[in-house]
């Protein structure tokens, strides 16, 4: 990137843009807001409201209770299509259930309970705080040693400290592909390579990465995975999240929730809980049907982008990013957050600054420009590749420069928000 950079390069870079036209498959209600927080909640997909208001008239409101037999289908049929389109994985390897967080909590016990006597569980410092929070939740009531490893805010987990901490004691690791807060992207097949070396099971929370980046859960020989769908793969607040696991492993690993769509043969009723030998016995209650069927018209954008297109858009966007940072805000005080290296980051850049939390406030409501604070002192912005322009980023950054130079966010009160 040139040092300076005109907003004319990023409209031409627009027009030579292959994803440009699936800007109109997503809804603009306001013109003039810049939205770059996909990577916390995606945006509505055109096709969305009546694709879900079709469903509500007719499967509820016609089929009723006869709609069944085609939904309980849909954890599945549509963990395929995001097997295929988001995560190299095989058929009847991902699921759509639960949230994130549960669908953790159930992979990290079957995979513990599976260890055998290994005693010590590994998650990155820098993980997103409900993959600790589950951990140390699980290592307590099984008086296992839940190892935090220390990892750079800005840089992620150095690979070398894993490898370090890697023993026949080590039961599970669990990182995240993508860091939520600097964006650091993991070599999974690196990862997954040195832990099967020593026998532990690595589970990936794939929520920044899925939609992204393109993970490949197969050629990289992941054993556990979970992730949200509502970032970037748009599936709306509250999406259910996915869980895959690797088909060699589904029958030796038993989750700890035992409901009735993990059991075997369901609709017998059986007295006594008997697994599912496949995927569904990671299943555990109802599943949202209404929220499922939100994922279809979106995986239906990413289809028609293809997830590499994906990739190279999100790595020129953040490059943009990150050069106008440099250019223009590094006089201000903002210093980069996130790896330089676009092959080691996501979709999404931090910047650091002491005044984080009051400009990333002050980039709302005078800029008119979506991002997020994340503690402690971190801008993150996240442009999403399906719906944002390069001029989009330009705009923002040019917005954020002219809010740093005035120092307009000092008008603003110090406190957080409830909800950052
Ligand atoms: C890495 C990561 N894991 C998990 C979650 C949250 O999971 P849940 O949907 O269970 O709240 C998030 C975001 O909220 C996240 O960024
Ligand atoms: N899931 C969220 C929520 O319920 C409220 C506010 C934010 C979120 C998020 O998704 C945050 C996001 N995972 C993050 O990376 O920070």
């Amino acid at each position: 990137m040139p040092d300076e950079i005109p907003r004319y390069l990023c409209k031409e870079m627009d027009a030579a843009d292959p994803l440009a036209d699936l800007r109109d498959r997503f809804v603009f209600v306001d013109d003039d807001l810049i939205y770059l927080d996909g990577n916390s909640l995606g945006r509505l997909p055109a096709a969305t409201p009546d694709h879900l208001a079709r469903l509500v008239r007719e499967g509820w409101g016609e089929q009723l209770v006869r709609g069944w037999p085609t939904w309980i289908e849909w954890s599945r049929r549509i963990g395929d299509r995001l097997a295929t389109h988001a995560l190299g994985a095989r058929p009847g390897e991902v699921a759509v259930s639960d949230s994130t967080s549960v669908n953790l909590y159930k992979l990290a016990a079957a995979a513990l309970d599976a260890a055998g006597d290994r005693r010590t569980v590994l998650v990155d410092g820098g993980d997103f705080p409900t993959d600790r929070y589950i951990l140390q939740g699980l290592a307590e009531a099984r008086g296992l040693t839940l190892r935090v490893l220390p990892s750079d805010l800005d840089q992620g987990l150095d690979p070398a400290d894993l490898r370090a901490a890697l023993s026949e004691d080590v039961a599970l690791v669990v990182l995240s592909a993508v860091s939520y807060r600097s964006g650091a992207l993991l070599d999974m097949a690196a990862v997954n390579d040195a832990a099967r070396r020593v026998g532990a099971y690595v589970l990936w929370d794939l929520s920044h990465a899925v939609g992204s980046v393109p993970v490949e859960l197969t050629a990289s020989g992941a054993d556990l995975a979970v992730g949200c769908t509502y970032k970037y793969l748009n599936g709306g607040p509250g999406a259910p999240a996915f869980l895959y696991v690797r088909r060699e492993l589904q029958s030796r690993l038993r989750q700890p929730i035992q409901g009735w769509f993990g059991q075997r043969d369901q609709f017998r009723m059986g007295a006594d809980y008997d697994p599912a030998p496949d995927l569904d016995r990671f299943q555990v209650g109802t599943p949202p049907v209404l929220g499922m069927a939100a994922l279809d018209p979106a995986l239906d954008v990413l289809a028609d982008a293809g997830i590499e297109r994906v990739r190279e858009k999100g790595v020129r966007l953040t490059e943009l990013m990150v050069s106008l940072a440099d250019a223009w805000l590094t006089p201000y005080g903002f210093t980069l957050a996130s790896p330089r290296d676009p092959a080691r980051r996501g979709s999404h850049v931090s910047l650091h600054h002491p005044e984080a939390l009051r400009i990333s406030r002050a980039l709302a409501e005078q800029g008119r420009v979506v991002g997020d604070y994340r503690t402690p002192d971190r801008l993150r912005l996240g442009p999403a590749p399906l719906y944002t322009r390069f001029v989009d980023v330009w705009d923002a950054m040019d917005r954020l420069r002219d809010i740093a130079e005035r120092r307009s966010y000092e008008r603003l009160p110090r406190e957080a928000p409830r909800v950052t």
